[in-house]
């Protein structure tokens, strides 16, 4: 037959006349969720898919695994890797050129690789509720399992590829050396536990080792309180990445999104963007709510527990609540640095965004311009010396 129709290819509407009452999912066509494709970003879209099945049981979805740039190029350093035009894309790149050509609807990221400024055409939908936000210590097999940040043998060499994390830890731990370290989670722990390891240990973002049930690894969380890390902008939270004109998904995705997060990380990506720092400049940064009903911790409520170990979620108006937002620029080599710290009630997404605003110009009002354009002129500088190499080599492969 000429005009066999393969199945599973029926168009959404229009069935021939006489069909049958069709199930859900021959009424609306599926909802395609693009990831990458690393086990952690699977889980990831795996979790939102959950959310969306639960607040949408109507409707079908597809997950979209999609080979990133930044995980096809494992040699170049990211500070590399992320300078010039593209550098925000590196991430990015390839899953929003499918998603502008329809054929993804919506984009799971780690709102902590999302650039604060999105191409015109595409939005940040939903925020869902963060996972621990904390960056975590992972020490060698060969180190007692108690070993902290604190007592890490003198010059032991940590494996990181993000300024933010060496520029903090060399700023407290002066002996430290700090050595490239690439590619997904399960990649790096095998890096740190091979025999002939250069690491005495690497710091990994708790999120993903929780997500992936390896929070077992993890010897010490990092924060303001323990160690004197703070986090990445975005750590730890999902977020989803929509063609702006798509009224269809933004009611779909409604439901989903998480307000205490969304406000918190919309005041850090906040200060991001007006400081214009990338995700590759030493701005650290810690949220945690207080006050109202009940004193919370990171970006969520604090839970009680009942006589059955069952956690209590408090009732806590948001709105009564104030944002503690700590905050810390970091010169690279850690000699420099400048901290705020404020707590305002937000009670909207505007005011979160007010907030991170005011808290970078008091952050440049007091000396973090200076840091930060020192970074870029040293970015620029090494940029500068990778032209003069290629062109003085061009037929170089390494
Ligand atoms: N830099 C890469 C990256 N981007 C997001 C996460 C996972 C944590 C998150 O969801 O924020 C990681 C891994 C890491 O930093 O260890």
């Amino acid at each position: 037959m000429a005009s066999a129709t393969l199945v599973g290819d029926l168009p959404p509407t229009g069935s021939a006349p006489g069909a049958a009452n069709t199930s859900s999912n021959t009424q609306f066509p599926p909802i395609n969720i693009g990831t990458r494709r690393s086990a952690l970003a699977q889980i990831q879209a795996r979790s939102v898919e959950l959310a969306l099945k639960k607040a949408h049981p109507e409707r079908t979805y597809n997950i979209c695994p999609v080979l990133a740039q930044g995980d096809k190029d494992k040699i170049t350093p990211l500070q590399q890797l992320s300078q010039g035009e593209n550098a925000k894309s590196l991430w990015t790149g390839e899953l929003e050129s499918m998603l502008e050509q329809g054929e993804l609807d919506l984009i799971v990221h780690c709102l902590k690789d999302m650039p604060t400024q999105l191409p015109d055409n595409l939005d940040l939908a939903a925020i869902l509720e963060r996972e621990d936000p904390r960056d975590a210590l992972v020490v060698s097999p060969r180190l007692p399992k108690d070993t902290t940040i604190a007592t890490l043998p003198e010059g032991s060499t940590i494996g990181t590829s993000s300024v933010r994390r060496a520029a903090q830890l060399r700023r407290l731990y002066p002996s430290f050396k700090f050595a490239d370290l690439r590619g997904n989670v399960g990649t790096r722990l095998g890096k740190l536990d091979a025999e002939d390891s250069p690491f005495n240990a690497i710091i990994l973002a708790a999120a993903g080792l929780k997500r992936l049930g390896m929070d077992n690894r993890i010897n010490q969380y990092l924060s303001s309180d323990s160690g004197g890390m703070l986090h990445a902008v975005g750590q730890g939270a999902l977020a989803i990445e929509i063609r702006k004109d798509d009224e269809e998904i933004k009611k779909i995705l409604n439901k989903i999104g998480d307000e205490r997060t969304t406000r918190a990380c919309s005041a850090e990506r906040a200060l991001l963007r007006t400081l214009e720092g990338g995700c590759s400049v030493p701005i650290g940064v810690e949220t945690s709510w207080r006050g109202g009903k009940g004193l919370t911790v990171g970006a969520q409520p604090a839970k009680d527990y009942d006589k059955h170990g069952d956690a209590i979620e408090e009732e806590v108006d948001l709105d009564e609540q104030e944002l503690v937002l700590k905050t810390l620029v970091v010169s690279v080599d850690g000699k420099e640095s400048v901290s705020y710290e404020v707590a305002r009630k937000v009670r909207s997404v505007e005011d979160a965004q007010t907030l991170g605003r005011e808290v970078a110009k008091i952050l440049v009002d007091k000396g973090a311009d200076k840091i930060l354009e020192q970074i870029s002129r040293d970015k620029q500088w090494a940029a500068k010396k990778e032209l003069e190499a290629a062109t003085a080599a061009p037929a170089s492969t390494s």
